[in-house]
């Protein structure tokens, strides 16, 4: 009889093996809970540790979501480490799909770099504050005056603190198979501190994560380090021509390693 009572924790394992959907929810609320929770062990570590917002505390950060991966099912294959081999302030742009492409960020995340995001996601629990304790600049992107003046202070404390940005041009995330537009303020930051672009891609997520078919498989995630963009000696007047050449580069990577060709009519820059 008692053996009855085991019968309800049978049916996660059956749902599992049979439900492609259920696998996807499953993923999803693990996802959110398990980095809740990661964040909330986080913040008492990175508050004894720096005493509050520090940029230092992106060690902890990185060393604690580095494990995420295997739970989902995820590994990625990097290339182009040496690109990040240079000293003092960089700029960092990537694609951005999902909320996912945080393990991928922390899997390469160079020490003192931060990021930008949108201030909503200060208001995301533990999540939030710890970003917060981690130096992350939040930008009010339906204020694209105030958006542009914090982006303008963050080039000058770039330089000061010396410090790196990792900056997802695209403005939000999409999984359209493709780059969307960039937008210019990572370009205007890097002239303005005229520090190098680093473009890191990665693959689409398309063959594991379908966001419409309810699938979240495991899969293989390339991530791909480009060369450096050099804006020394470029002013503002450089920047959109700054910005389609580093759209163009990036877009044709992320083709290459997600298995599509360049010949896609995707959205365009121009
Ligand atoms: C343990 C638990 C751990 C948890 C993990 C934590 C990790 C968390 C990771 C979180 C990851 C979270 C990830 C996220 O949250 S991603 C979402 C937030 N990030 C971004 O939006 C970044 C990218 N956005 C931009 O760059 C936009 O440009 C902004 C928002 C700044 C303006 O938007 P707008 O829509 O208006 O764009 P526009 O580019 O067409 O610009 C319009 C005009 O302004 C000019 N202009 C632009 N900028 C500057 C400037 N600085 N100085 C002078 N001028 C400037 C520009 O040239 C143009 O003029 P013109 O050229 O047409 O004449
Ligand atoms: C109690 C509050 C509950 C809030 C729940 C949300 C918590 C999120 C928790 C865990 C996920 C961990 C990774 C967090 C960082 C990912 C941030 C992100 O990817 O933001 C989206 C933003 O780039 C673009 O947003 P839009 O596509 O423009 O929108």
């Amino acid at each position: 009889m008692e053996v009855l009572w085991l019968l309800p924790l049978l049916v996660v394992p059956i749902l599992f093996w049979t439900s492609t959907t259920f696998v996807f929810y499953f993923k999803k609320c693990f996802y959110v809970a398990y980095m809740m929770l990661l964040a909330m062990i986080s913040i008492p570590m990175c508050i004894v540790k720096s005493g509050g917002r520090d940029i230092e505390n992106m060690r902890i950060i990185r060393f604690m979501v580095r494990h995420v991966k295997y739970f989902l099912g995820l590994r990625f294959e990097i290339s182009g480490w040496e690109h990040l081999q240079t000293g003092g302030p960089y700029v960092i742009i990537s694609n951005h799909q999902s909320s996912i492409d945080v393990l991928g960020m922390m899997e390469v995340l160079p020490d003192r770099c931060t990021t930008i995001a949108k201030k909503e996601l200060l208001w995301a629990g533990t999540v939030g504050m710890v970003c917060w304790l981690g130096g992350i600049v939040f930008i009010n992107r339906k204020k694209t005056s105030d958006a542009k003046s914090v982006m303008t202070d963050t080039a000058k404390i770039m330089l000061h603190d010396k410090i790196r940005l990792w900056v997802f041009p695209e403005g939000t995330r999409n999984q359209k198979g493709d780059i969307l537009p960039f937008k210019k303020g990572a370009f205007h930051l890097a002239v303005q501190a005229q520090a190098p672009i680093i473009p890191i891609v990665f693959s689409s997520y398309s063959n594991f994560y379908l966001r419409k078919e309810k699938e979240f498989k495991s899969g293989t995630i390339t991530l791909k380090i480009l060369p450096k963009i050099e804006t020394k000696g470029l002013t503002s007047e450089d920047v959109s021509s700054l910005c389609d050449r580093s759209y163009d580069v990036m877009r044709s990577v992320f083709l290459e390693i997600s298995g599509q060709t360049s010949q896609s009519n995707g959205p365009s820059n121009h």
